[in-house]
This record gives structure tokens, sequence and C-alpha cells, in this order.
């Protein structure tokens, strides 16, 4: 480890977020009922540009009025090269009440982007007298974005969060899909006669979890557009875990069972961890820093690497 030691992410449950429309009110309390760790109550790209302003009432009421549960409570708000943000901050911040744990800020593409959502809340939190500080969480989904992770991920302590969004991401890179994630038809190697689909997502979630980790935030995979898909769901959620994000979103309530099963460690792979922790204090009982634990080596490494899958399941599970 670097003299700098790596900061811990926040210690709370983050397997899927649910994301609805704030002009479709009517599955709100679906929402607040489902099994999603975080609520994303959506401003921005699933509400028509007519249907801002009541879309933003809607959520604000629904923030007080609605029993959220001990859920992550967020709101996506409009990107700032819009018109609506500083009023989706103002608003929020000013008349939706305490329950607001996040504002989920999307398309950022550089620290500054951070600074000013930070500077209006900041703003009006100490107007207000705000007891709770509001947490953010961002969505990687430009050119500018991934070419600026690092510092964004650590641009401010309110920063709990950070998401690929590869539907925009797409867009922004120019990449030739309409696809929102998983596998894409035209990236493949091609070797004596077989394609051998690859994963056109990979480096930009990796260099997400990178930045994360440096800096103490949640890495969590975006969204999955065909929601008819499950085993392509599934799959693009096993690749996340794998990379360390912690999460996915669901866009559909359908999601959600799977991504929570994906994001919570099994059971077997929880007495795995445990076995390897036992035969590790076995070893350093002996005065050895490597054992062998069902054929294969283990050493001080694989501690932290159990561990984090035992925190994991604590966490879950508390
Ligand atoms: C690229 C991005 O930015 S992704 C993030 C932004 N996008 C979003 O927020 C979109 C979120 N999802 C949706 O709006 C909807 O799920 C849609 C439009 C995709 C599909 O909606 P529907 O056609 O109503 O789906 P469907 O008929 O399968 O719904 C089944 C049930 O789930 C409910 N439901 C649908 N979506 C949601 C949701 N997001 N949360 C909770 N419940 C929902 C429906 O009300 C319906 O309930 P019922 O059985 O009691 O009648
Ligand atoms: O906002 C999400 C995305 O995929 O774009
Ligand atoms: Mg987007």
């Amino acid at each position: 480890m670097s003299f700098r030691i790596q900061p811990a992410a926040p210690a709370r449950p983050n397997r899927c977020q649910l994301f609805g429309p704030g002009s479709r009110p009517a599955i709100f309390e679906k929402m607040a009922a489902s099994a999603a760790d975080v609520i994303n109550l959506d401003l921005e790209d699933s509400v028509a540009p007519s249907d801002k302003d009541s879309a933003r009432e809607n959520v604000i009421e629904a923030i007080s009025g609605v029993d959220w549960g001990t859920k992550t409570l967020s709101v996506r708000i409009n990107g700032l090269d819009t018109p609506y943000w500083y009023k989706d901050v103002v608003d929020l911040m000013e008349q939706a009440g305490d329950r607001l744990d996040q504002i989920m800020i999307p398309k950022v593409g550089c620290t500054a982007d951070i600074y000013a959502v930070d500077a209006l809340v900041s703003a009006i939190e100490a107007a207000k007298g705000r007891a709770k500080p509001i947490s953010f969480e961002v969505i990687i989904e430009s050119a500018a974005g991934i070419a600026h992770v690092e510092e964004i991920a650590a641009s401010s302590p309110r920063l709990q969060a950070m998401s690929l969004g590869a539907a925009d991401f797409a867009a922004s890179m120019g990449m030739q899909t309409t696809g929102i994630g998983g596998t894409q038809e035209n990236y493949y190697m091609y070797r004596e006669g077989e394609k051998h689909w690859s994963d056109p997502w990979h480096w930009a979630q990796a260099a997400i979890v990178a930045a994360c980790r440096t800096h103490g935030v949640l890495p969590v995979d975006g969204p999955f557009g065909d929601f008819s898909d499950d085993e392509g769901f599934r799959a693009q959620a096993r690749r996340s875990a794998t990379l360390g994000m912690v999460g996915k979103w669901a866009i559909h309530p359908k999601q959600i069972a799977i991504a929570n099963e994906v994001f919570t460690p099994s059971e077997e792979q929880v007495t795995e961890a445990r076995e390897i922790l036992a035969a590790m204090e076995t070893a350093k009982a002996n005065g050895e820093g490597a054992t062998v634990y069902k054929g294969r080596l283990v050493d001080i490494a694989s501690i932290k690497q159990a561990e984090v899958i035992v925190r994991q399941s604590e966490m879950i599970n508390d």
C-alpha cells in the first residue's frame, strides 16, 4: 500500500438504484415498496421538456409525502448545460425537506460542474439551517467525464457514488450503437471462423472503479436498456461486480432482484472467504505468510480479498 491509505467508500448498501421519471408519480409508491437500496427520482432525460416544472413539483411533494423507509433517496437533476438545473437545485433544497439524501448530477465533464452545484447547495443549506448535509452522486457519461474521471472522483467530500451512463457515454464517444449497455453485436474478435464477443464498456468501468477506489467513492454500473433480457442484464451485472462495482441501476422493476442477487455475495463466496481467513490465521500461528487452500496459494493479500467479500456481506445483512 502507498503511504497514502486508500479511503473506505461509504458503508451503505447500493446494490440496486431504481429509476423512475418524475413525471410519472403513479409509480412512486411502487418504487418505495421495491427492494432497491437506492431510489432515483428523475428530473432529467426520462422527463419531456414540457413536463420539467410539473415533474419537479411531483418529486418535491413525494420526497416528504411517500414513506421511503430506509432507502437512500436521490433525485437526478438536469445537466449544467440546460436552463433547468439551477431551479432543480434551488427548489429541492428550499422545499423538499430533510428526507432527501442525495442529488445526482448527470453528464459531469469536469470538477467545476460539481463545484458549481456544491456552491449552490452549500449556500442554501446554510441559509435554511439544514442539519443533514446533502450528498452527491455523479454520472460519467461523456468523453470529457471519462477523461477527467480521477479528478472528478476527488472533487467534493459530498461525493458518495459514481455511475457509468452507457447511453449518453456511447453517444458522446461516437460509438456506432443504439444499445444501452451489454453485448454489442459488432464488438468481437474473429478467429478461425468464430466470433468472440468482447466488452466495450470494460475500460470505462475499470477507469471508474480505479478513480472511485482511490477516493473512497462507490462505483456503480448504470442502465441496461433491454429489460426483457434478464440473462444479458445478469451477465453485465456479474462483469461489473467482478470488476469492483457495488451495484447497478434498474430501469424496470424486473431488474431489481437480479441486481440484488448479483451484488450480494453468495453463501458459497462468504463461506470460502471465511475459510481463507481461518487458513491464514493458522498460517500466521505457524509463522507463515503463505499457505495452501484447496490446492491453491493464499497469502496475506488473500486476507484483504476475503475481507472485501465478508465486509460486503456483513454490511448488507446488518
Ligand atoms: C438512459 C437513462 O437515463 S436511464 C434512467 C432514466 N430512465 C428512467 O427512469 C426510465 C424508468 N423506467 C420506466 O419509465 C418504465 O419502466 C418503462 C417506460 C421503461 C416501462 O414502463 P411500463 O410500460 O409501465 O412497464 P410495464 O408495463 O412492464 O410495468 C410493469 C409494472 O411495473 C410498474 N413500473 C414500471 N416502471 C417502474 C419503475 N421504474 N419503478 C416502479 N414501478 C415501475 C408499472 O407501473 C407496472 O405496474 P403494475 O403491474 O402495478 O401495473
Ligand atoms: O444516464 C444514463 C445513460 O446511460 O445515459
Ligand atoms: Mg444519461
